[in-house]
């Protein structure tokens, strides 16, 4: 056994290390926040990996974000070096794409399919298919592309084109969705195209159809681990069923109903009352949480009471950190401008050194807008965490098109977004559609004529990308040292015009953290379909600055710690949020704003701060309710 995993074993508490060593069939970790699920999943797999080295089955970890698999795989790496690529750990969607890659020809699909990770990329598709399908004599118009919205709720529950009718009132309604639901499908399937919804359908879809396919998988992956099982959506738990058919027993899975932020999108603790019934997991509580002050345990413990939403029988978060001193404390301001430079200002004094280790929580992006303006004005370095679902600057955007485009020479989508990026890049007005007309005259495909265009303009840049353009169309193969050489002078190509460069230099930065992860994902250097893929399905963040305080919204910050913690916005209307005080909301909705306030406050390693303003946008508005529930000690409250 590696001395890494002898000694985090060592580390564990009686109840983690019988979760760690659970073997065979299911199980299901209930616990509250700090307590060290991750850390026992880490522990698992690792405890697996060694305890099986001459073998070559492989564990199957599913997470609900990019960044908990990433951190995921670099804990096991840690804990046994090399085993961790006899893992896949990562989302749910990536987990799909690599199924239906290695397996949905039984459906049609072919692996090299593209995911289209933007709203507007797939409404333009069904627009486009719309357009086509009345030009054919259907009674459809692109107008109807407004049902896309109801096609995604549909998707996401599961329900196929041929079923939609039934889920509406209205028939004529029910046939009209249908019917534009199996344009989308076709348009997609035509075009090779996979939308995230796509990739857990059409995965069930597999699962359902081949049990063959699903025996497989089983076979290949004996063990199952699920992170924040809370979070998932009835569709990916209903994947999990189809893929574990009648027999399969062994899924480990960690959840917290009380850290569930995603109601919205389907996440309910009820999911993991069905986890109990479908699967009868041995259930381990862990209690004892090892992260926050004793006093941040009590308060959380005495606000989280409050839900009735629960798991029967769950019992409260144990401290078991020693009492360090006051570590709580609150502040009350007149206005948001006050509070944001009230928190700027007590950041500031703190110093530099504790600068990287605090945090700034606020329900909504915008009530933290004003707070890291305020901590600049007052010289901290500070940025808000946002998460970056497209690349920003035009050499990157033109660099995934482009690659996408040598991929499936005809996606116009594609070829509109390529064209576009590369006039900005080069400060050139080529026009796509003209090209378009011009490239099927000529019998070119479309980059290769804008690669003719482009070159025939006299411009450097242009004539550079031109190059790529070409040199990707006549050996495709070469890809992987094109995308080197571009990754030196692509982004050189940004240093002229006055703010374009940081963008650039970012998407650089986060260009290299997805293949490295993609690569790491995959055990392996990915093909040019398995990178796209993998870049459609990742943030497109550069790395924090180390340097930085760093605000997040809640949900954002779900999952992370930080030695000082702030909360801000702790009034009526903004937390517990206006729309779950209106008296139509359900009490579910107020559960979830406590269940937020609770993920909150338990970041917390040191110390907590909490605050609030007398005013909002000039309305006096009530101390939250949640100050109240927390039982802040007497002498805490000013
Ligand atoms: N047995 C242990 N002894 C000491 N520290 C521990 C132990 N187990 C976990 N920790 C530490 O406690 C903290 C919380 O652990 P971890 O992040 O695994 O909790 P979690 O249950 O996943 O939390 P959350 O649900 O809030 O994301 C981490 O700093 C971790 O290193």
């Amino acid at each position: 056994m590696t001395k890494a995993l002898n000694e985090a074993l060592e580390r564990l508490s009686l109840t983690q290390r019988q979760a760690v060593e659970w073997e065979e069939g299911a199980a299901l970790v209930l616990a509250g926040p700090g307590v060290g699920k991750t850390t026992v999943l880490t522990a698992r797999i690792a405890r697996i990996l060694e305890s099986s080295r001459n073998r070559n089955f492989r564990i199957l970890a599913l997470t609900f974000t990019t960044k908990a698999g990433d951190e995921m795989r670099s804990r096991v790496d840690e804990l046994v070096p090399g085993l961790s690529e006899r893992t896949v750990i990562g989302t749910f969607h990536a987990f799909c794409a690599q199924v239906l890659r290695q397996h949905g020809s039984h459906l049609g699909i072919k692996p090299d399919f593209a995911v289209y990770d933007q709203d507007s990329d797939r409404e333009e598709l069904l627009k486009d298919a719309l357009r086509a399908a009345a030009e054919k004599g259907q009674s459809v118009s692109s107008d109807e592309v407004r049902w896309l919205r109801t096609i995604d709720r549909l998707r996401s529950n599961l329900v196929s084109p041929a079923k939609t009718a039934g889920h509406f009132r209205d028939e004529e309604m029910g046939l009209r969705a249908s019917l534009v639901y199996s344009i989308y499908e076709e348009a997609l399937r035509a075009r090779n195209i996979m939308d995230f919804n796509g990739l857990i359908l059409d995965t069930c879809r597999l699962a359902h159809q081949m049990p063959a396919v699903a025996a497989r998988i089983r076979q290949s992956y004996p063990y199952w681990m699920i992170d924040e099982f809370q979070d998932t959506s009835p569709a990916q738990f209903r994947l999990v069923r189809f893929l574990a058919g009648d027999d399969f027993r062994n899924v480990f899975a960690v959840a917290d109903d009380d850290q569930i932020i995603y109601q919205w999108a389907g996440a309910s603790y009820r999911q993991i009352v069905a986890f109990r019934d479908r699967f009868k997991p041995e259930l381990f509580q862990l209690v004892e949480n090892r992260r926050c002050p004793p006093a941040v345990v009590q308060i959380a413990n005495n606000l989280i009471a409050f839900n009735s939403d629960r798991t029967p029988g769950k019992a409260p978060l144990l401290a078991t950190k020693p009492d360090d001193g006051p570590a709580i404390h609150f502040r009350t301001y007149g206005t948001e401008a006050d509070e944001a430079t009230g928190i700027a200002a007590e950041i500031a004094e703190a110093g530099l050194k504790t600068w990287p280790h605090t945090a700034v929580l606020g329900r909504t992006r915008a009530i933290l807008t004003p707070v890291v303006e305020a901590l600049r004005t007052a010289g901290v370095k500070a940025a808000i965490v946002t998460r970056r679902d497209r690349f920003i600057s035009p050499q990157f955007v033109w660099l995934q098109a482009c690659l996408d485009q040598g991929l499936r020479p005809t996606d116009r989508q594609v070829f509109i977004a390529m064209t576009n990026a590369a006039n900005l890049i080069a400060g050139i007005e080529l026009d796509a559609s003209l090209l378009e007309a011009e490239a099927e005259g000529a019998g070119h495909s479309l980059l290769e004529h804008w690669a003719h265009a482009a070159s025939g303009l006299g411009n450097d840049i242009a004539g550079k990308l031109a190059q790529f353009a070409y040199r990707l169309v006549q050996t495709r193969s070469s890809w992987r040292s094109l995308v080197a050489e571009a990754l030196v002078w692509l982004p050189e190509t940004a240093a002229s015009s006055e703010g374009v460069e940081s963008d650039a230099a970012d998407d650089k930065a986060a260009w290299e953290i997805a293949t490295r992860a993609i690569r790491a994902e995959k055990g392996g250097d990915p093909d040019l379909a398995e990178l796209l893929q993998g870049i459609a399905l990742r943030p497109k963040e550069p790395p924090p600055d180390p340097d930085s305080v760093r605000l997040f919204t809640i949900h954002s910050a779900k999952g992370l710690e930080f030695e000082q913690v702030w909360v801000m916005g702790m009034a009526e209307t903004v937390l517990p949020s206006w729309q779950s005080l209106q008296p139509k909301a359900s009490p579910a909705e107020l559960e979830e704003e406590r269940r937020n306030c609770f993920v909150a406050i338990t970041r917390t390693k040191r110390t907590l701060t909490l605050t609030r303003a007398e005013k909002y946008r000039g309305w006096v508005k009530k101390p939250s309710r949640f100050l109240e529930e927390m039982k802040l000690p007497e002498e805490i409250q000013r």
